[in-house]
């Protein structure tokens, strides 16, 4: 079953593999660059605010901190997406790194989601790709064979819901102008089967029904309620109680752990795996729509707009209008009684 798992992670996008770079004098930190072309030039200086997959590499327990470092929202885009399974790919193969602690490098914000420009405005062939990306990230986080732990320091919609949703555990910090959630329906788009059942087998099939049709976006307290997340901690201590976590993962032994995950996830990975060239082309036909292009436009301009209303925008009073917006929920209650 670990190979199965193995398999599933090796041998996607191998002409990226290995092109990461370690930094000399600075042993175990991998740095990429948003511009695939620095890729594949040795670097020595990466403390640039342009870095964006930092990874810190504990060698002595095994365990990666990845950041994502996309300001302002940690965005999943085509760039970041394929970086991103550079280093995943990196990791997995390395023999010495047994867990994987994902989290953000920008405050408030674990990640947007996917960028709703790659949805927008673009040719055929670009949406195509993208969603191979997406695919491709869901496949390698969500088939894993580390034990990986999600460290959410931040609001977490839709995409960035999904990424924390591949992990083993979710620790979320908490506080209550963060939301969580995937809320693609109020959007005007469908979060896909693999999306849905990422999230079924998470907190099961009433919590999915009604938060996926609602589009919910929740409050740690309310994600802590519904299994969305397992942990609350303040969030000065986040990354101390995802270590700590860690430990209780690792004394495990890892192919007990891995075939007991392969287990468990195998089928839901076998769903995409087996369709995923129909799974692009649903994508390409859906997102391709004049209706569902008009929404997204909408969706985006609305979120310009609500920065309009407010000057100047504070950061804090930014997050505010967002968790307003979008995340108290007179739905929950019906969640709370079911
Ligand atoms: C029938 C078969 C169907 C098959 C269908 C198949 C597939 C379709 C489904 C595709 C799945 C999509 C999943 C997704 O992930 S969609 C993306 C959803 N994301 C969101 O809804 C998040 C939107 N953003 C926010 O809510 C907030 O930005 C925030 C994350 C809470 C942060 O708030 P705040 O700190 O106040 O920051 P701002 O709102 O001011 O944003 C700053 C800046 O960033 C831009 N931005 C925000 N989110 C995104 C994004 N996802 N992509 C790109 N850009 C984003 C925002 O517009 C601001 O830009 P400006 O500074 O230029 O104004």
């Amino acid at each position: 079953m670990a190979a199965v798992l193995r398999k599933l992670i090796q041998g996607r996008l191998p002409a990226l593999a290995g092109v990461l770079c370690r930094r000399s004098g600075n042993e175990g930190h991998l740095f990429l660059n948003s511009s695939g072309s620095t890729l594949m030039q040795p670097r020595c200086g990466y403390s640039s605010p342009t870095e964006s997959v930092i990874v810190e590499m504990d060698k002595a327990t095994g365990v990666a901190l990845l950041k994502l470092n996309i300001p302002p929202v940690n965005s999943l885009s085509l760039p970041l997406l394929t970086e991103l399974a550079i280093v995943l790919d990196k990791l997995e193969m390395d023999k010495h790194c047994r867990g994987l602690i994902l989290t953000s490098a920008v405050p408030n914000i674990f990640s947007a989601g996917l960028n709703l420009f790659d949805m927008m405005d673009k040719p055929n062939e670009h949406y195509s790709e993208f969603w191979r990306a997406v695919q491709e990230i869901w496949i390698k986080l969500y088939g894993s064979s580390l034990a990986n732990i999600a460290a959410i320091n931040g609001s977490s919609p839709a995409g960035g819901c999904l990424l924390a949703l591949c992990s083993d555990y979710r620790i979320m910090a908490n506080n209550p102008h963060f939301t969580i959630g995937l809320n693609e329906t109020r959007l005007g788009i469908v979060a896909p089967f693999w999306f849905k059942d990422t999230l079924l087998n998470t907190v099961g099939k009433r919590t999915t029904e009604i938060s996926l049709n609602l589009g919910a976006l929740y409050s740690p307290t309310e994600a802590l309620s519904l299994h969305l997340v397992d942990r609350l901690v303040p969030e000065t201590q986040l990354l101390s109680a995802a270590t700590e976590e860690m430990g209780r993962w690792l004394q495990v032994p890892d192919h007990a752990r891995q075939i007991t995950k392969s287990m468990i996830r195998k089928s839901t990975l076998e769903g995409l795996l087996n369709q995923r060239e129909a799974d692009i082309k649903n994508f390409v036909e859906f997102i391709s729509r004049d209706s569902i292009q008009k929404s997204l436009q909408f969706y985006a301009q609305s979120l310009q707009k609500q920065k309009q209303h407010i000057h100047p925008p504070s950061s804090s009073c930014r997050q505010q209008i967002s968790s307003v917006t979008f995340a108290r929920s007179p739905w929950y209650s019906l969640i709370q009684r079911s």
